[in-house]
């Protein structure tokens, strides 16, 4: 029987190019240190059920694996392998896979049960894709420090855990260990990474595919969609540190309706709208070209530095044109502009959710503590995280150390439930990219030769 055992995949910040990302348009994103945590629990041989027990959502069900569709997902001329590449869903397989689904939270009104339901189609299509009706009972229990719906990639980063998690259960991921040949380590992550792209398609409908290629990888990437085949991706070994901050409107959307609104303005005017999404794609391929020739950073080249801000400011200008703003998305520019201290901008899906500011050199700590300060009392997040952070990771098996590194003990599911917010998770098992905590693992793959 498999340990218990933990595997946690990072959010992201899209840096330049989201919406034109969906269009095939180049994109700049990097991995941040806020992450998900799933706990994978084996039951024995006796008890032939599987619970889904998604904490932040409330989502907690649990179905008995002998009535899911198995029939329907293992007919020979449709079984998908792990190693298999799937860039759409199966319309038979949704149908069988919705009453599962939507057996879920009943008690709960029209506007959440759709969150759980569709969090429970992601998961039900790639636990009948990858698993097997003969595997034993199990219990998936996850939580996040990720805000949910302020696009910073939650449903990516809880798709990569189902997907490595599973994987893994089927035992066709090796490691990660330290002796693992790196191009061993990129199939891996890019398993890791197609199945993941299958549970967003279950949450999303029409997602570029950047989110999770950047939580199952980490780092920094240029991201492009092609018409046929995967995506183009570069890793971005230059990707600089930046003085940036990020700040939540603590205004929550739903990816798919802002995807949504940009594809219906491109079908009332085509014509605009595809000359907003290629400026936007123009501006993620002069931010790679300056990275290759001058690294930005907060100290030094701040004529680098200047011609990031602007890029920042244009890609903005356009996604409010593509109307994915928000008023308080707009009142964050408002404020970091008045101040004249830096360059803002929304990212992800924007209507809400969570800007960037890229800071100015030489700028006093006293003037962004003073910034800070006044989101706050204005009623914004300040999330503070690193970009850059490791991609998917596992701790097997799930274990607890104590402040010397050393092991006390299972983590079991009641303390990984009773983790008291961010902080007691963190504290827990809590994993960042400068955080090397023992017993945790990550697929590292070659950087050099890019
Ligand atoms: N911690 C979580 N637990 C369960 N489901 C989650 C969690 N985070 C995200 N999701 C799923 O992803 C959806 C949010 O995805 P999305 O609208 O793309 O926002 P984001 O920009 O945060 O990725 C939720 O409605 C839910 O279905
Ligand atoms: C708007 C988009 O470009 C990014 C969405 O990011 P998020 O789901 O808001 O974290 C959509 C996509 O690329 O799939």
């Amino acid at each position: 029987m498999a340990p218990t055992f933990m595997v946690s995949a990072p959010g992201k910040a899209i840096v330049f190019g989201e919406h034109a990302a969906v269009y095939g348009k180049p994109a700049i994103a990097a991995a941040i240190s806020l992450r998900s945590y799933l706990l994978v629990i084996t039951l024995s041989k006796s008890q032939r059920t599987v619970q889904l027990n998604f904490r932040d959502i409330g989502l907690n069900h649990t179905w008995e694996i002998d009535n899911l569709p198995w029939d329907i997902f293992q007919q020979p001329s449709k079984k998908r392998s792990y190693y298999s590449v799937v860039d759409s869903l199966d319309p038979q397989f949704l149908e069988a896979i919705m009453p599962h689904a939507e057996a879920v939270s009943k008690h709960l009104p029209e506007k959440q049960r759709k969150i759980h339901i569709k969090s429970a189609t992601a998961f039900l299509y790639l636990f009948l894709s990858l698993g097997s009706s003969k595997s034993p009972g199990f219990v998936y229990t996850l939580r996040s420090t990720i805000p949910i719906g302020a696009g910073l990639g939650s449903s990516a980063s809880v798709c990569v855990c189902l997907s490595a998690a599973l994987l893994l259960q089927i035992r066709a991921l090796a490691g990660p260990h330290p002796d693992q040949p790196p191009d061993e380590a990129e199939m891996q992550i890019e398993h890791i990474n197609r199945w993941a792209f299958v549970g967003e398609l279950c949450i999303h409908g029409d997602p570029s595919g950047v989110d999770n290629t950047v939580s199952a990888g980490g780092k920094a990437v240029m991201f492009q969609r092609n018409a046929s085949g995967p995506p183009s991706v570069i890793r971005l070994t230059k990707f600089p540190k930046l003085p940036l901050l990020l700040v939540d409107t603590q205004q929550q959307r739903s990816t798919a309706t802002q995807v949504d609104k940009v594809k219906t303005l491109k079908a009332n005017h085509p014509e605009i709208t595809e000359t907003i999404l290629d400026g936007i794609g123009k501006i993620a391929t002069s931010a790679l070209e300056l990275m290759s020739s001058a690294v930005p950073s907060g100290s030094g080249n701040s004529d680098a530095l200047g011609h990031w801000g602007a890029l920042i400011g244009m890609n903005h200008g356009f996604l409010v044109s593509l109307g994915v703003s928000h008023p308080r998305l707009e009142r964050i520019r408002e404020l970091v502009d008045y101040a004249n201290i830096g360059w803002t901008k929304l990212t992800g899906a924007g209507g809400g959710g969570c800007a960037i500011t890229l800071f100015r050199s030489g700028i006093e700590e006293q003037t962004i503590e003073e910034l800070e300060q006044k989101f706050t009392t204005e009623g914004f997040q300040i999330h503070k995280t690193i970009l850059g952070a490791d991609g998917v990771g596992v701790l097997w098996p799930a274990v607890f150390r104590g402040t010397d590194g050393k092991a006390c003990g299972e983590i079991d599911q009641t303390m990984f439930e009773n983790a008291d917010s961010v902080q007691g998770i963190n504290q827990l098992v809590g994993v960042g990219a400068q955080e090397n905590r023992e017993g945790w693992g990550f697929w590292t793959r070659d950087l050099s030769t890019r």
